[in-house]
């Protein structure tokens, strides 16, 4: 493979509440600070030559914006942590079915060991991978396995 990872562009989007990583619960969702979280993407991602892009919001609809305009970027991958709106949203799902961007559902907390409610998510059936349980060296293994394990979407020549 070339230099980089075939070039490849991807797209980390955190939902509600994340911004408060590491600072609230750390019994649960550890003391790593969500800024913390993306400098090491960003390391990551350095040395696996792959273009790394962040977003976190509270709002659905700015995540399906965001979601959007992923397609216009050329985003190859979108790693997610939807957080709440795992269990919710019916239009982040579509946003990304909608984009046609294949996608690695991540969570800090293992969602099968709490309560049931979280044992449903509106994108299980539609990503890649999931990745849960693992604390927030999930995001390490999401990012590794888009950079360099999907398979994506031949490029446009
Ligand atoms: O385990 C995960 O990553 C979750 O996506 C996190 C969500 C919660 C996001 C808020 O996380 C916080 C972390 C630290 C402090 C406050 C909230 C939860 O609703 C999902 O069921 C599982």
């Amino acid at each position: 493979s070339t230099s980089t990872q075939e070039g490849r562009s991807i797209l980390l989007i955190n939902g509600p509440n994340l911004n408060l990583l590491g600072t609230r619960e750390p019994e649960l969702y550890g003391s790593t600070t969500l800024q913390d979280v993306i400098d090491l993407a960003q390391k990551q991602a350095d040395g696996l030559g792959v273009k790394l892009q962040t977003f976190q919001s509270n709002w659905e609809g700015a995540i399906v914006d965001r979601i959007q305009e992923a397609r216009t970027q050329g985003v190859d991958a979108i790693v997610i942590n939807p957080a709440a709106f795992t269990h919710t949203s019916v239009a982040i799902r579509d946003a990304l079915l909608g984009v046609d961007i294949p996608f690695v559902e991540l969570h800090v907390t293992n969602v099968h060991t709490r309560e049931a409610w979280r044992h449903h998510s509106y994108f299980q059936d539609r990503a890649v991978a999931v990745i849960c349980g693992m604390g927030t060296y999930g995001y390490t293994a999401a990012l590794e396995f888009a950079a360099k394990h999907m398979k994506l979407k031949k490029k446009a020549l």
